[in-house]
């Protein structure tokens, strides 16, 4: 399989060395270890996007980890979870956080599995104890894609939206896509669309609705990329937290998996994400509260260490209120970043959108 990851992944030397040394330390010590160290049991969705993850992500870590050189030293364990089980309703209405998780956590925890690849916008900003997120990768392209339908087409690159007419239907399960959109177009219809993202596309074409938003990094990683009509650009659309960015959970007395993983964690992905989910889980929303957080490491001096910058959006459903904020740092005060920010939209907004 080829890797989709670029090759910018390509492991530095110093990456390298600690990954071989890593690797050749749970050698020695693989006779005594907590646990068998190969094969190594992977937990994974089982809808393409997470299957196509998750198995670029394990041909990255071969090439990072001698010991791991082939495919046979790993298991991929597929787990149905709640969110890909129940299609015909909102994820809100059948308990929102964390449905794309909870059964592959209970893998996890009860030792079924070594460590589980997600989509980190579909994992809770809390996890369930014992539990680490060991390694973030490098993010693919965060922005949300609008899809048009067969008959429509892109008109204003500099109005994205121009494209549909007046009363247009939107399909679309993403209340934070719902309420960015209608704040600016109102008369827009929304419908539930549910389902991967192939399914998503079927529907499109088969005309249960004018036009779909899918994530950009899903549709590239598909090799789909083709299919978007017009890219987003994050000031017209604030992205999930975590949006683009595989995140890999292991339990958290697991020291020798935490060991290789570490070695191979993009700094910037780790910044990034915490800022956003710090953000998130300072909001603390129901799943139906509209809730955006992008962050971008960004050089303010050429040769000076990047800032941070983070964006955040809070909206109520119908687009009725949205508020929108930005704060700057340091990327090692992501977290602290993240929660300001989140406090900030949280006092100057209507305590009613956070409610259940
Ligand atoms: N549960 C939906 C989901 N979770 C992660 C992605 C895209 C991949 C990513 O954000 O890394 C998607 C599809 C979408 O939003 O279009």
């Amino acid at each position: 399989m080829d890797s989709a990851y670029p090759s910018s992944t390509a492991p530095s030397p110093a990456l390298q060395k600690v990954a071989a040394e890593a690797a050749a330390r749970q050698k020695k010590t693989s006779g005594h270890s907590s646990r068998r160290l190969l094969p190594l049991r992977v937990g994974t969705r089982g809808s393409p996007l997470a299957l196509v993850q998750t198995r670029a992500f394990l041909t990255m870590l071969t090439r990072f980890c001698p010991v791991l050189r082939d495919m046979g030293a790993f298991q991929e364990h597929q787990i149905n979870t709640t969110g890909d089980q129940v299609q015909d309703r909102r994820l809100a209405e059948i308990g929102g956080k964390g449905l794309f998780a909870k059964e592959i956590h209970e893998a996890l925890s009860d030792g079924r599995i070594d460590f589980a690849v997600h989509s980190l916008k579909d994992l809770e900003t809390t996890l369930p104890p014992g539990l680490v997120l060991a390694c973030t990768l490098r993010r693919e392209d965060a922005r949300d894609a609008l899809i048009l339908g067969p008959t429509l087409a892109p008109t204003d690159p500099d109005d994205p939206y121009s494209a549909l007419p007046q009363g247009a239907m939107v399909g679309c399960a993403s209340v934070r896509r719902q309420a960015q959109m209608l704040h600016v177009r109102p008369d827009l219809k929304f419908g539930l669309l549910r389902g991967n993202v192939q399914t998503r596309l079927d529907k499109l074409v088969a005309r249960q609705c004018d036009a779909t938003l899918l994530a950009l990094a899903g549709l590239r990683r598909l090799g789909m990329e083709e299919r978007a009509s017009l890219v987003l650009s994050p000031t017209v659309m604030v992205p999930a937290a975590g949006q683009g960015i595989v995140g890999v959970t292991v339990r958290e007395d697991d020291v020798e998996l935490r060991e290789l993983l570490a070695a191979i964690e993009d700094y910037e992905a780790r910044a990034v994400a915490t800022a956003e989910r710090a953000l998130l889980a300072e909001l603390d929303g129901s799943c139906r509260t509209p809730i955006g957080g992008y962050a971008q490491l960004i050089p303010v001096v050429a040769g000076e260490a990047p800032k941070l910058h983070l964006t955040g959006l809070v909206a109520r459903e119908d687009g009725s209120f949205l508020l929108k904020r930005d704060i700057s740092g340091a990327p090692e005060d992501a977290a602290r970043l993240g929660r300001e920010l989140g406090e900030s939209l949280r006092a100057d907004s209507p305590s009613d959108i956070f409610e259940e």
